[in-house]
């Protein structure tokens, strides 16, 4: 599912849950400012699964260039030799679980919007306001073998 995949993309574009050691100085580096440079992404703070669907067909050459210019660019992973060997997992993980929580529950907030409000002060991008939400099962259960409640 290519559109959901995007979705989890963005997530760890806006909100990369550690940050990246440098070595073999091993040095912290926060990887916010560069996922959310205006220099190198359209609207960084935007919430803009888009940005990582191609927009149309490309050939071999563009997508190569393209794959290039991320690996630089968009760094929740880390990068290159010493980058993430779990990010593939990582995805597929992500999106299971995001896609059995959305088509399974109904989400019951407080108020009527979540507030995105960061943390400042560490090296983590963390919410102010850590999400408090409850689950409602859906009926009838889209998905009965993968949710006993
Ligand atoms: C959202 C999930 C994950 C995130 C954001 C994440 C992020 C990272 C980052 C930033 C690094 C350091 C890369 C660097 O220093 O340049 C790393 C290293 C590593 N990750 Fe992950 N990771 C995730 C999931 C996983 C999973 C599922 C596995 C294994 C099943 C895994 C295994 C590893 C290993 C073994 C290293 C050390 C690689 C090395 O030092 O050469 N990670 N990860």
């Amino acid at each position: 599912m290519p559109y959901l995949q995007a979705v989890v993309k963005e997530a760890l574009r806006l909100h990369p849950p550690g940050p990246l050691v440098i070595r073999p100085s091993v040095t912290g580096l926060c990887c916010k400012p560069v996922m959310r440079d205006p220099y190198l992404w359209e609207d960084p703070e935007e919430f803009k699964p888009e940005r990582f669907l191609p927009a149309s067909p490309r050939s071999g050459g563009q997508e190569d260039e393209m794959i290039k210019e991320e690996v630089l660019k968009y760094i929740p992973f880390g990068s290159r030799r010493r980058g993430c060997p779990g990010s593939n997992l990582a995805y597929l993980s992500a999106g299971i679980a995001i896609g059995v929580m959305v088509q399974c529950f109904d989400w019951k907030i407080e108020g009527d919007k979540v507030n995105m409000e960061e943390a400042r002060g560490t090296m983590m991008v963390a919410m102010a306001h850590p999400l408090k939400c409850t689950p409602l099962l859906r009926y009838p259960n889209p998905l009965p073998s993968l949710v006993f409640v």
